[in-house]
């Protein structure tokens, strides 16, 4: 497992890093970024949050724009962001934005030409945080957070894997892909045409079902212009009402989908995970 520091930034007494591996899960070479704040040494471990970013994006979206570091650097935790998909020229591709490199959806496809390398799901759930805990100084403590198609897998992940997340959040996730063109879009190639396969992928059909309730917040702005035709957060707040699931979802009016709606929240969204992260 060796990994290659790519650059290397001090910022606010801790680290901002990018580094790149091969990924055994995704048969490529994946770059990551990781925030290791000033609390985090060889006696300390730090507890970190997995930030999953959107559709077009890579490692480095959340670490320009949304000012996460900051409030990292305070809480104690490390923030690491990976990139939305497999890369590289022999990986499959589409013409589309919200199809293929950049756009991976964080599940495992099953479909060829996808699954030759589109498991994203084994990777953020399993290889990524092996490789994290194995060469930081970071504990077994981990939350997971994501913006979008980001907000779907960390909803998705975390409701799947109760065990190995304190907590989750979302700002303007896909919360029911199976019912939006994104999710169906994307479902239908790297999962096949089976829709009863679809519904273990979409959070509100899992937040409907699930036994064991991880701590949730999602954050969505109200001018968003994707709510209604893609992200359909009513659809996650019925399902939780109907399982009794204490979401807190949080609708802000003005606020887009953009970082810089991101920017204005993380702060909260940062310290509602430190409430289970850091104790
Ligand atoms: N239609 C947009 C969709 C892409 C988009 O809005 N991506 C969001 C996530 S769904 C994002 O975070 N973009 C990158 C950024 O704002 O830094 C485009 O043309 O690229």
């Amino acid at each position: 497992m060796t990994i290659e520091c790519l650059t290397s930034n001090k910022m606010f007494g801790g680290w901002h890093k990018q580094y790149s591996h091969q990924a055994s899960s995704l048969n490529c070479r994946m770059r990551f970024a990781i925030y290791l704040p000033p609390q985090a040494s060889s006696t300390n471990k730090v507890p970190v949050l997995y930030w999953l970013s959107g559709l077009t994006c890579t490692d480095e979206n959340v670490m320009q724009k949304s000012g996460i570091q900051r409030i990292a650097a305070e809480l104690g935790m490390a923030i690491v962001a990976p990139d939305t998909s497999p890369r590289g020229e022999g990986v499959a591709d589409d013409d589309g934005y919200d199809l293929g490199q950049g756009a991976g959806f964080y599940l495992n496809a099953s479909q060829a030409p996808w699954n030759r390398h589109y498991q994203m799901y084994d990777y953020i759930v399993d290889e990524l945080p092996a490789l994290i805990e194995a060469t930081f100084p970071v504990s077994n403590k981990r939350a997971i957070a994501g913006h979008s198609m980001g907000g779907h897998g960390a909803l998705t992940i975390a409701l799947k894997n109760p065990e190995l997340y304190c907590s989750v959040s979302a700002f303007s996730p896909i919360s029911n892909p199976i019912n939006c063109p994104w999710g169906q879009k994307a479902f239908s190639a790297y999962l096949g045409d089976d829709k009863d396969l679809w519904r273990d992928h979409d959070a509100s059909e899992l937040m409907r079902r699930v036994k064991q309730f991880v701590p949730a917040r999602v954050d969505q702005g109200e001018a968003d212009n994707f709510l209604n035709e893609q992200l359909k957060p009513d659809a996650l707040l019925s399902a939780a009402k109907s399982n009794g699931y204490p979401l807190e979802l949080n609708r802000h009016e003005g606020y887009d989908h953009s970082y810089y709606f991101i920017s204005s929240f993380i702060e909260e969204q940062l310290r509602f995970h430190a409430q289970y992260l850091i104790r």
